[in-house]
């Protein structure tokens, strides 16, 4: 963290480590409602949201990790935040600022039985696939601008090792109500070459190029059967399953006019024709926004 320093409005910087306990006491002590926002991927702040919940600090967050990994732990920051009477949001964990999680909290909370839960849940492989379509883009062309407009994580390969789908998932699982899901006993689809799984993220970019042709191949021969390929996840309440992968989808299937947007489709006992969201789902700007209004619901429903 870099804190200014000087009376002055800050004419000098200097990097110290955050101290997260000096930041929720002083939050504990201002008036009004503390609300810590995480807008890092990285699992040692997460280590922090318990105690901060407990503490009856709102927690508002983009990062996935921990709302995906172990259950138990997931449902003990639920308690915590329970205890603690503040908000745990994290809207942009799947769709961005497209909203997802609030949609289908308020229909289990109007007595909907959610069916399934399916479609397209990353920005960047939507983006990719639809730019390697029709060889219009070599896949690390496509990579490469994927990274370069903020749509990645900080590491593409966990967008392309299909990892990013399957947490979105699992967080959608849960929140359906689906009890005993863990990504360790889910099958997951990985774009990501062999040879290019441990590296470090300048040599994937830099190597990535010598696998174009095999995506470009696998690409056109959906294509001459008259398909698309895209990476889908479905998660079945009904069945108790969820599932992630690259899918063939034939010309007629709604997944085709999703472009390079994120598609999300509902099935309710009410809703038999899906009730959809589809719009951009990563982005700087779209996912501040949905930071944001999170932020905002804590403030105004604290
Ligand atoms: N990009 C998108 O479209 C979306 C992203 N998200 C989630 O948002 C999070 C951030 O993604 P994105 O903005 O793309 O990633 P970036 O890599 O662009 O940004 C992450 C930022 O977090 C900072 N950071 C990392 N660790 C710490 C820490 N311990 N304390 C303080 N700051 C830290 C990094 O600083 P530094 O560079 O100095 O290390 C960097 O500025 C991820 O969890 C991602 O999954 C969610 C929805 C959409
Ligand atoms: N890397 C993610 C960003 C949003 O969660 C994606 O591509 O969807």
């Amino acid at each position: 963290m870099k804190v200014g320093c000087g009376g002055d409005g800050g004419s000098s910087t200097e990097e110290v480590p955050t101290d997260y306990k000096a930041l929720s006491a002083y939050l504990l002590k201002q008036n009004g409602i503390p609300v810590i926002a995480d807008v890092t991927a990285s699992s040692s702040v997460q280590e922090h949201y318990q105690e901060w919940l407990a503490a009856g600090i709102s927690v508002v967050t983009a990062n996935k990790g921990i709302f995906a990994g172990c259950e138990n732990k997931y449902q003990s920051l639920l308690t915590a935040a329970k205890e603690g009477q503040c908000r745990l949001l994290h809207e942009t964990t799947v769709g961005a600022g497209l909203p997802t999680l609030g949609t289908l909290e308020s229909l289990k909370a109007s007595s909907h039985d959610i069916h399934t839960v399916e479609g397209i849940l990353s920005g960047t492989l939507a983006f990719v696939l639809g730019q390697v379509a029709g060889g219009k883009t070599s896949l690390s062309q496509a990579v490469k601008e994927a990274k370069e407009l903020g749509y990645t994580e900080p590491d593409p390969r966990d967008d392309l090792n299909g990892m990013d789908v399957a947490r979105k998932a699992v967080i959608l699982a849960r929140l359906a109500g689906m009890k005993g899901v863990e990504l360790s006993g889910m099958t997951i689809e990985s774009l990501v070459p062999e040879s290019l799984r441990s590296c470090s993220v300048d040599e994937f970019m830099a190597k990535l190029s010598e696998h174009d042709k095999s995506m470009a191949d696998r690409v056109a021969k959906v294509e001459e059967a008259g398909g698309r390929l895209h990476y889908a996840a479905k998660v079945d309440v009904k069945e108790q399953k969820v599932e992630v992968g690259m899918l063939s989808c034939e010309a007629s299937h709604p997944f085709n006019n999703a472009g390079p947007d994120n598609m999300v489709a509902i099935t309710t006992n009410f809703y038999t024709r899906p009730l959809v969201i589809q719009g951009a789902g990563a982005g700087g700007e779209v996912t501040a926004t949905g930071v944001l209004a999170d932020i905002l619901q804590c403030a105004n429903q604290p």
